[in-house]
């Protein structure tokens, strides 16, 4: 249970990072809503996520594009079905490939843009609990991840923290690399190197 959580939240936190700097209008825009609701005297609370629309939208948009589990864990079919016009005998292991279905250009529009504004916009009502067969990050039925809650409210808390206290540039004068190791887990195959300089008074880092 721990191990399903701690990797799967650095992973959605490195991705998260990944596209804000090679998006840096999107990394401007979230740290401009973190001022305007927290201000710079004091540090973000677990209360605060509710108001930070925009960093939750960052998180989802992340784990559209950057799924933990590209594929999600094999299902096998209880009975004969039909999916689609395809005929599914009963005993077949199915695998949903997120990669292909968060980035479905009939779904979302312009998908391999890091675009978070749309879940505050056209896609507005989707969610990543299992209802919208859309997205699924956290995979869906009965073994749907039992931490859905837990590693969301880490992931905006930890992102909107780290933005509000740190700015934060891309070490090397290029954008950063995307390459991801799609095994079971997507992890970012180079490490992410970045600079970091507070953004708060010093006394809020002793
Ligand atoms: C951003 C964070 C997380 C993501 C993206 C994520 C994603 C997933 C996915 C895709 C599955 C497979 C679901 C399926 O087969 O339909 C899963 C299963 C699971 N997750 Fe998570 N997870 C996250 C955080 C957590 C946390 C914080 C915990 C626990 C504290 C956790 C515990 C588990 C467990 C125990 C399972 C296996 C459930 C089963 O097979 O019945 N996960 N997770």
């Amino acid at each position: 249970m721990m191990l399903g959580g701690s990797d799967t939240t650095t992973v959605t936190l490195t991705w998260a990072l990944c596209l804000l700097l090679n998006n840096q209008h999107t990394l401007k825009r979230a740290q401009e809503e973190l001022d305007n609701h927290i201000g710079k005297e004091r540090l973000v609370n677990e209360s605060d996520i509710e108001k930070l629309v925009y960093i939750q939208a960052i998180i989802k948009e992340t784990l559209r594009l950057q799924p933990v589990t590209p594929l999600l864990p094999p299902r096998e079919s209880v009975e004969d079905c039909t999916v689609a016009g395809y005929h599914i005998p009963v005993g077949t292991r199915l695998i949903v490939n997120l990669w292909k279905l968060h980035r479905d250009p009939r779904v979302w529009i312009d998908p391999l843009e890091f675009r978070p504004e749309r879940f505050l916009l056209e896609h507005k009502e989707v969610d990543v609990r299992g209802k919208h067969f859309e997205l699924l990050p956290f995979g869906v039925g009965r073994r749907i991840c039992p931490g859905i809650t837990f590693g969301l409210r880490v992931s905006q808390l930890a992102l909107a923290s780290f933005l509000h206290e740190f700015e934060v540039e891309n070490f090397v004068d290029k954008a950063v690399d995307m390459t991801g190791s799609f095994g079971t887990t997507n992890m970012k195959v180079t490490p992410l190197e970045v600079l970091l300089k507070p953004r708060l008074s010093p006394h809020f880092y002793a």
